[in-house]
């Protein structure tokens, strides 16, 4: 099969874990046979740079002709001191809404081999299988007013959602549990705002059309406290912008490091932004010591959803599991006896696992 793939490299340690991804996804190509192209094109602080803007209208026409996108990270200290709509964020939520990539997917999975470099306790972690689906397009992050007022001795911010936009990801999140356990937790502040009441009444509408689906409502604070002292009891979340945002980086302890985190941002029609969960890491920028494997295991999310190649998924999921399971691991993993190697040859370690037909059972198949 050919796919076009477009690479969003971003800033600080986006690129590293970026030629990472794209190494895997060669190597898919050669294993399975097919042709994938490759376009790079910048967005965040690398467009500012180069042409003046977050998000340049050559980044969007690529990315709209792309059958997948890969993005690594965007930000860094370098652009702190710009006006809020010139961030280099700015670009990744321009490309999400240009793209109406309102669905979020989070799968957070602790791998097997991995159960100790949680600083969690291993009976807490172990077992724990979970999704956020965080809706990506809504909320305070988009909500207009958001401005200083009165001689900047007043600021607003607003969230606004319709109608339609909660439900489309309220019906991504029941389907997605209809895949898995069937259990949904719809994660809101109903005790206070006026839009989690409003959400509330959108599930509870909702559910009827998915009578197989067990479904309840947990307020966001109860929630993150029993994300980290009793993740096994969750399946699939469901939440608004902003607290899928939090939530999700408080996940990622699950599973030991920020950096094994991957995401999928998709749409209807299955066009999807692949993102790792965590940012442009600024601290270790360019010392070839990122985490590669959240930017591996969203590559894999694209197999998997954009272009329906569920076993090249299926094998470089089982790939990661092996190297792991190997002992090889980068250094914000602290694995009792590992082999501490750099991002890059992770990832190489990752293609090789691949290239070697070593790979059996793919016992982390989580991603959906
Ligand atoms: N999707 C994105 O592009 C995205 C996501 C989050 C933050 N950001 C941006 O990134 C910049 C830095 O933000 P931050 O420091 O709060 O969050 P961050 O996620 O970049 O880093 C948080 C911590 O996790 C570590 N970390 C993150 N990814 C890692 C990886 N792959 N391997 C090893 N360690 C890793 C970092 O070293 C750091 O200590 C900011 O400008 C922020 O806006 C971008
Ligand atoms: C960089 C930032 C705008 C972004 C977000 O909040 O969506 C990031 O934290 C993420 O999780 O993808
Ligand atoms: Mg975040």
């Amino acid at each position: 099969m050919k796919k076009h793939i477009v690479l969003l490299p971003g800033d600080g340690i986006g690129p590293e874990v970026t030629k990472a991804a794209k190494r895997v996804l060669e190597t898919t190509a050669e294993q399975f046979g097919h042709t994938f192209t490759f376009e790079t094109q910048d967005i965040g602080g690398a467009a500012i740079d180069h042409q003046g803007t977050p998000l340049p209208e050559d980044t969007l026409a690529a990315c709209r002709k792309a059958d997948g996108i890969v993005l690594g990270a965007v930000g860094g200290p370098k652009w702190e001191h710009l006006p809020g709509h010139l961030r280099p964020e700015k670009g990744l939520l321009g490309i999400r809404k240009q793209l109406g990539l309102f669905a979020n997917l989070r799968p957070i999975k602790g791998f097997p081999s991995l159960l100790h470099a949680s600083p969690l306790k291993r009976e807490v972690v172990e077992g724990s299988d979970l999704l956020i689906v965080r809706e990506l397009t809504g909320g305070l992050y988009f909500g207009e007013p958001r401005e200083r007022r009165n001689q900047n001795t007043e600021v607003v911010d607003t969230l606004t959602y319709t109608r339609a936009e909660i439900e489309r990801i309220v019906d991504q999140a029941f389907q997605s549990a209809q895949l898995r356990r069937r259990h949904l937790t719809s994660v809101d502040k109903a005790n206070v705002l006026e839009s989690s009441r409003m959400w509330r009444e959108i599930v509870e509408e909702k559910k009827h059309d998915y009578p197989d689906v067990e479904v309840e409502h947990m307020l966001v604070d109860a929630a993150a406290m029993k994300l980290i002292t009793n993740p096994t009891y969750f399946d699939v979340l469901v939440t608004e912008n902003m607290f899928g945002d939090i939530l999700s980086d408080e996940a990622s302890v699950l599973t030991g490091s920020l950096g094994m985190l991957p995401s999928a941002s998709i749409r209807e029609d299955g066009l999807g932004l692949y993102e790792p969960v965590h940012g442009s890491a600024p601290d270790i920028a360019g010392q070839d010591k990122a985490n590669p494997l959240a930017a591996i295991l969203s590559a894999a999310m694209m197999l998997r959803y954009s272009f329906q190649m569920s076993e090249e998924a299926d094998e470089v999921e089982a790939a990661v599991h092996a190297v792991l399971q190997d002992k090889y691991h980068t250094a914000d993993l602290k694995v009792a006896g590992g082999i501490q190697v750099s991002g890059s040859v992770l990832a190489n370690k990752v293609s090789e696992q691949m290239s070697s037909h070593d790979t059996t059972e793919n016992i982390m198949r989580c991603y959906v």
